[in-house]
């Protein structure tokens, strides 16, 4: 079994801090947190004092994902088995763990590339959670939500993340892969009662932003269609529409960040019960909708390029009569 609890959070850099404030605020419902940083978005959805924080910079990528582990014996357990199997790690200074406001932790990358941070002990903000829409965020015992990640290592982070840090496997997802390829999974990852805290999908461009998505759920349908209507009335892409997936059966909608990834933002995730789950192959995302922002455009395309061709064909008719 895993010593790691939960995602605990997620620290991207940015560009554009003024959209990144609009989307957070005002189309999530994030409550505003708190931190140590001069020029930094703290998006609050319970009582740790950021779940998600939004650094500037002058690149757009995830800088950490935090991973949440029990207590300081559960660290030094999992810090015995990294350097057993000779992960490179370093302990977070004193100072680090101030700003991250939590007791302890160590830093290290995935074989993706992806940094990470392995921690305990976060601080709580005990003040109300004041989310815009009166929403409330799912966390607690079934952490932030989670994360998805490319990975140009594909094997070798799946055998990081399963066998190294004991995340289990909760399934996968065959992608249509090129001649000769062999199967291409996304791989889907838990460590508590939620389906996936995790999924990785092989890719083959370089790691920037080093993300795909981040998933968070609220509590109710209508949250999840008030957050939709804010994306749509203060135009922001929408990656994939409304819908429900076949494996935690989450209704949920993605939305493109300024970043260039996306947030899933979902309800009515189903709960694992790890006495009784074995994994599963999927063989659709979903049950229904999720239209997928390129397949919106394929087909526009295909529409526009079958229009000019009528256009042509009338045209030759035209001149020959
Ligand atoms: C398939 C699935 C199940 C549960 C999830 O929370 C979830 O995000 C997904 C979709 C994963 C994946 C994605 O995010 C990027 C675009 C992908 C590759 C697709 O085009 C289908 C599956 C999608
Ligand atoms: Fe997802």
């Amino acid at each position: 079994m895993t010593e790691i609890k939960g995602l605990g959070y997620v620290r991207v850099l940015a560009t554009d801090m003024d959209r990144w404030r609009e989307l957070g605020y005002d189309v999530l419902g994030f409550a505003p947190g708190s931190g140590p940083e001069g020029d930094a978005l703290h998006f609050r959805m319970d009582e740790r004092p950021s779940r998600i924080t939004v650094e500037r910079a002058d690149v757009d990528r995830v800088s950490a994902v935090g991973w949440e582990v029990r207590d300081h014996l559960a660290l030094r357990r999992l810090v015995a088995t990294l350097e057993a199997e000779g992960v490179e790690h370093v302990a977070m200074s004193q100072d680090l763990c101030d700003a991250r406001k939590i007791e302890g932790g160590i830093s290290l990358k995935d074989p993706g590339g992806t940094p990470l941070e392995i921690f305990y002990g976060p601080a709580l903000d005990h003040s109300p959670v004041i989310t815009k829409y009166g929403q409330r965020f799912i966390t607690g015992q079934q952490g932030l939500g989670h994360v998805v990640m490319p990975t140009t290592n594909f094997d070798a982070s799946y055998r990081f993340y399963s066998e190294t840090l004991g995340f289990l496997p909760r399934g996968a997802f065959r992608m249509p892969s090129p001649p000769g390829a062999g199967p291409l999974r996304i791989r889907f990852l838990g460590v508590n009662q939620r389906h996936h805290s995790l999924a990785i999908m092989p890719s083959l461009e370089g790691r920037d932003p080093g993300l795909i998505h981040v998933m968070v759920e609220v509590d109710e349908l209508d949250a999840v269609g008030r957050a939709y209507d804010q994306v749509m009335s203060r135009d922001f892409p929408v990656s994939s529409t409304l819908g429900r997936h076949t494996n935690d059966k989450m209704v949920s909608f993605y939305v493109r960040v300024p970043g260039g990834w996306d947030i899933e933002y979902g309800t009515g995730g189903k709960l694992v019960d790890e006495s009784y789950y074995t994994a599963e192959e999927i063989t659709a995302d979903s049950y229904w909708g999720h239209e997928w922002m390129w397949a919106r455009e394929a087909k526009e395309a295909a529409r526009r390029a079958a229009q000019d061709e009528e256009v042509a064909a009338a045209q030759d008719e035209e001149v020959t009569s």
